[in-house]
């Protein structure tokens, strides 16, 4: 599979890393605007893990060129349904995640479980922490976000997420963000009443599964004849099902 890859930072560079130990091409490294549209045009799939300042401009690229776009990069959601308007004008494929490595994505299933056994003890007030490097743009992060809603989807006494914490109001559920050198991504979610404590944590300890999952979801994505909008929810249904 011939990739494209839109933002070789950190992520972009390990993807190409596993893309290459999967046998697959790697046909653009695009730093910076204007993208190379000739490039582009060659690939397969589009992988872009930019800034949030670029995002939307690569992926409706990507739709207005025909190519298929993965997208992990966070802090551009405000735009997310603008992005998925155009996708389905240009007849484009598109998945976006917050967090492509399996164990977020079952940390999301476990999450969702655990708001929900909760969602009748309102003694047991949350709070959802999340640590990253001090080079990270956008907080709090994407996967915090998608945790937040996880949780208020289930539990009635939220209706919203808030940071910082410190400004959270009683049906404002608080995410409180640490930047701290070298962290690669910690989650965690306390339930706290004054009996006791109910905690679950996810600690990534490389970026390989950020990229192993974003280079699987390619993979999946470039094999799909349907276009449309999927997530990576439909892409674990499939691997898991196989
Ligand atoms: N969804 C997921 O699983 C994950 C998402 N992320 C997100 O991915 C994004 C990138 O993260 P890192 O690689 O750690 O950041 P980074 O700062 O190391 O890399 C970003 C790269 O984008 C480049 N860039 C700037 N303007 C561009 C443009 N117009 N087109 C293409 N590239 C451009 C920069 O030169 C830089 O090399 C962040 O938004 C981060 O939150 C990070 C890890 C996992
Ligand atoms: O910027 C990062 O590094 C990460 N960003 C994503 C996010 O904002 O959730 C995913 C991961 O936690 C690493």
């Amino acid at each position: 599979m011939k990739i494209a890859l839109l933002g070789y930072g950190k992520m972009g560079k390990t993807i190409e890393k596993i893309a290459l130990e999967r046998q697959h091409e790697i046909v653009l490294k695009q730093s910076s605007t204007p993208i190379d549209k000739d490039a582009l045009q060659e690939a397969d799939v589009a992988i872009d893990f930019s800034i949030p300042e670029a995002a939307f401009t690569n992926i409706t690229t990507c739709f207005q060129l025909g190519v298929p776009v993965i997208s992990g990069t966070t802090g551009w959601l405000d735009q997310y349904e603008k992005a998925c308007e155009i996708a389905q004008k240009e007849n484009g494929k598109f998945i976006y995640a917050s967090n492509f490595s399996l164990g977020v994505n079952l940390f999301f299933q476990l999450n969702a479980h655990l708001a929900e056994l909760m969602a009748n003890f309102s003694d047991y007030k949350i709070n959802l922490e999340e640590i990253h490097h001090t080079e990270k743009k956008d907080a709090p992060s994407g996967t915090a976000i998608t945790l937040a809603e996880g949780i208020i989807d289930k539990n009635e006494n939220y209706s919203a997420w808030k940071y910082p914490a410190n400004k959270a109001n009683n049906s404002e559920l608080p995410i409180e963000a640490k930047r701290i050198e070298d962290v690669k991504g910690t989650h965690k979610i306390a339930y706290s009443s004054t009996i006791d404590d109910i905690e679950i944590k996810h600690t990534a300890h490389t970026r390989d599964g950020f990229a192993l999952g974003a280079v699987i979801a390619a993979e999946w994505l470039q094999k799909k004849t349907k276009t449309g909008i999927y997530s990576m929810k439909d892409v674990l249904h499939a691997f898991t099902a196989q």
